[in-house]
């Protein structure tokens, strides 16, 4: 079986050990010859990248690994690049979130204002990606999960057309599992699943077994009691993340014949939002406190004990997802998975030119898009509104246009006037002056 070099783009992230150890949980499907790690910020990859090192030494000797701050040494002789940067890192996520809730608005890392600031961010760091690999391993592919992914995707669509990037998220998969063992299934893989939206905006439009037998009616039942909290949670569900689930209830209501994304919740009650947001602790400092703090504190265990056990790293299940997206591509296995690709047509009634999020099967050439046909009044007039506000940040991100991104800001469903966009656009241009780049 042909073995893979891998570098992931982001080494110093939190997600990283939970990647590497579902990468080598999958070595029998997705084997690999040489994995490693680049980041811009050195000092916080040596720490993941030492422990690593740990990890490979112990289950995999054979695998070659390095970490490194240079591209040329990280981009050269590689199949596949796994990008999940934050540009900012968690400072700039805590202003993204703290900035509109001065200003009465939600602050979220991937939707409304917040969201539009991260966007600005990432936008040239993962271009400079796309960049390193398309000049170092032109024939590679990169998966990319590096938020926020809707914004990212419309920036590679429009500014690096013939790109190999294929752009993807795991909260339908996290959704799905949750589904599945409200359905009584052991996997979300028995289940066959139409979904339509755009990333962190869709919507589940039937979900089967694999002998065709309609589930929904079960899980209805469930998620209109309940929402997506399953009846026992094997997953040690966070508090907010279990608010979230449970919120999943009300704004399936709007429409009970499908299910959503949960991230609907900041669209269509960014009232209920703002009233239970504490804008001196959101959720970036939760993650501080607790994701980045367990990593790292495990990492540096780890390293100095020189042996795997003496941390307690969890290998990330979900991730999965993205060895069956690159196992897909290697070994052309046409598996079928929800990507964010140009709609061209694929839901009927709606903008060819947006980047929409649905099934699409997945093989050596790339992603070939399932058909969707046409989809209802409300979801087309919610998603026709936000696809503007996307297209808006990367015109006004190229452009460097003031105006362009005041009116993305204004026309989030999220933000209630244009005095308001403008009052956290100002506060947003301050707090990112050393990322955006200059508006005028
Ligand atoms: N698509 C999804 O569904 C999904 C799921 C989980 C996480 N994510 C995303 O994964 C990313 C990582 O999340 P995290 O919480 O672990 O963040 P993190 O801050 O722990 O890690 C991000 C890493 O990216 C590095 N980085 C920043 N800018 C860079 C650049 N220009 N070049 C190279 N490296 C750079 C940082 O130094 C940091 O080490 C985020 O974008 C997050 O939103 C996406
Ligand atoms: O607030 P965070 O940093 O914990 O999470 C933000 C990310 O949330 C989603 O990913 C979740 C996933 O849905 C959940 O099931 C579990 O696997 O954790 C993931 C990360 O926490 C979302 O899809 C990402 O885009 C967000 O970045
Ligand atoms: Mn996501």
């Amino acid at each position: 079986m042909k073995k893979f070099s891998v570098v992931v783009a982001g080494g110093g992230s939190t997600f990283t050990p939970g990647i590497v150890l579902m990468l080598l949980a999958n070595q029998h499907r997705f084997p690999l010859r040489s994995l490693k790690f680049y980041d811009n910020d050195g000092a916080r990859q040596e720490t993941i990248a030492e422990a690593c090192k740990v990890i490979l030494k112990e289950q995999a000797p054979d695998i070659e690994f390095s970490y490194t701050t240079d591209p040329q040494e990280a981009f050269t002789d590689v199949d596949f690049v796994m990008a999940h940067i934050r540009v900012g890192k968690y400072p700039m996520r805590e202003q993204d979130e703290k900035i509109p809730l001065r200003h009465g608005v939600l602050g979220q890392e991937t939707c409304g204002p917040g969201g539009i600031a991260y966007g600005m961010r990432s936008i040239g760091g993962v271009l400079e990606l796309v960049d390193f690999m398309e000049k170092y391993s032109p024939n590679a592919w990169m998966l990319n999960y590096s938020n926020p992914a809707a914004i990212v995707a419309e920036a590679t669509r429009r500014l690096r057309p013939n790109a190999k990037i294929l752009n993807i998220c795991d909260m339908p998969i996290g959704i799905e599992s949750r589904m599945a063992q409200i359905a009584g299934l052991k996997d979300r893989k028995e289940m066959r699943v139409r979904y339509y939206g755009l990333n962190h905006f869709g919507w589940w439009t039937s979900i089967e077994d694999k002998d065709g037998n309609d589930l929904m009616p079960k899980i209805r039942e469930h998620v209109a009691k309940f929402g997506y909290v399953p009846p026992s949670d094997e997953h040690g569900t966070e508090a907010s993340w279990n608010d979230t689930f449970s919120k999943a209830k009300d704004v399936w209501a709007l429409d009970p014949t499908t299910f959503p994304n949960t991230y609907l919740k900041y669209y269509l009650f960014p009232d209920y939002v703002v009233e239970h947001s504490n804008p001196e602790h959101t959720r970036a400092n939760e993650v501080m406190e607790h994701r980045e703090k367990h990593v790292f504190g495990s990492c540096n265990a780890i390293i100095q004990a020189g042996k795997s056990s003496a941390g307690e790293l969890e290998i990330d299940e979900h991730a999965s997802y993205i060895v069956d997206l690159a196992a897909a591509i290697a070994f052309n296995t046409q598996e079928r998975m929800l990507l964010i690709v140009p709609n061209n047509g694929a839901i009927n009634n709606f903008d060819p030119e947006a980047m929409v999020e649905i099934p699409c099967l997945v093989g050596k050439s790339g992603p070939e898009p399932l058909v969707v046909g046409n989809i209802p009044q409300f979801q087309k007039g919610l998603m026709s509104q936000q696809v503007a506000v996307e297209k808006l940040v990367v015109e006004a991100w190229e452009e460097g246009s003031y105006v362009k991104l005041w009116q993305a800001i204004t026309l989030s469903k999220t933000v209630p006037s244009a005095s308001v966009a403008k009052a956290i656009l100002d506060d947003l241009i301050e707090a990112n002056k050393d990322y955006w780049p200059e508006l005028k």
